[in-house]
């Protein structure tokens, strides 16, 4: 693959503060016109990564490039082809959404119709309406419009859904949706794993600073972690059967109990399940080097 099919590009990235270690050597590429999420646990690493991804922040070690540059010497040019939503924007807002995003549009060679934008983030009705005045969701919403009113070929999106209602954050899959037909590169972060299933095209698990899997998002955690699960009780114990072919495995059983099986449940395991054994395990893995670790500094 070489660099025109690829947005980002990560090789052995590392990021130390002090004595900590925040980002231990990760590798990824995310393709052209994908959407990748990076997902992990509380202070994981991701944003870290994002932030040195955007410039923001500097690195230990490592190469990086996005759109082909090295973001800590990436120009004006290149800063205008990517769009960047924040985890937290902190602005102070005494200026209207519609304002606010017309400064932002002047800001860019070919931004994006400020009223569509505005539309499109499901803000109309608030355009004339001070941004400190707007709930923490609907600001949230003029974040994303922010990060996208530029038209960018590249888009971070941290924690993009924080703090939106269910209805909200449907909306905003539907005009992530958008940008990905228009081809738009997509580097997400969320806490939301229903919401990485829906829009992420691979996954990158982070735990403790190292990509602990990276793998399309129905095969995060291997295809073993997916089959279904058939479950039921008999002779009032709990009896279960991973297959490939759970109607089979049901049609089977309600012929030898001659009726309805007791307790019958077909689980799927989600990318929410896998993660979480996955991360669980990362977890479990690191508590026991850290005890072994203080075992043998006690010595
Ligand atoms: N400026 C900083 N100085 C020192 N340590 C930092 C700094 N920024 C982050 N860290 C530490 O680095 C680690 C990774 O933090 P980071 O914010 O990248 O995690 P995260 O995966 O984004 O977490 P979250 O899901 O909570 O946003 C954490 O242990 C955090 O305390």
């Amino acid at each position: 693959m070489n660099s025109t099919d690829t947005a980002i590009e990560v090789h052995e990235l590392r990021k130390t503060y002090g004595e900590l270690t925040a980002v231990d050597g990760i590798s990824f590429d995310i393709h052209r016109g994908e959407t990748f999420a990076l997902l992990g646990p509380n202070g994981a690493g991701k944003s870290t990564t994002i932030e040195i991804l955007e410039g923001y922040r500097d690195r230990t070690s490592g190469d990086v490039r996005v759109l082909g540059v090295d973001p800590g010497r990436g120009g004006l040019d290149w800063k205008a082809r990517i769009g960047i939503v924040l985890q937290s924007s902190g602005e102070s807002g005494n200026v209207t959404v519609g304002e606010q995003l017309r400064h932002f549009a002047a800001l860019y060679p070919n931004p994006r119709d400020v009223d569509e934008v505005i539309a499109a983030v499901g803000l109309e009705s608030k355009a004339g309406v001070l941004i400190r005045k707007l709930s923490g969701g609907q600001r949230r919403r003029v974040d994303v419009a922010v990060g996208i009113i530029g038209a960018p070929e590249l888009l971070f999106l941290d924690e993009p859904t924080t703090g939106f209602d269910p209805e909200a954050r449907r909306s905003f899959w539907q005009l992530i949706r958008t940008l990905q037909r228009e081809g738009t590169s997509i580097l997400l972060t969320t806490h939301y794993l229903d919401e990485a299933a829906q829009l992420g095209d691979r996954a990158g698990i982070i735990a403790g600073g190292r990509m602990v899997d990276l793998a399309p998002i129905d095969e995060i955690g291997g295809r073993e972690s997916r089959v279904p699960l058939v479950r039921w009780v008999e002779g009032g114990e709990r009896r279960e059967q991973r297959t490939d072919s759970p109607a089979a495995v049901v049609t089977a059983l309600v012929a030898r109990l001659g009726g309805e099986p007791e307790g019958l449940e077909v689980i799927r395991p989600s990318l929410e399940d896998v993660y979480l054994d996955l991360v669980g395990h990362e977890h479990a893995a690191g508590i026991a080097a850290d005890a072994l670790n203080e075992t043998e500094t006690a010595r």
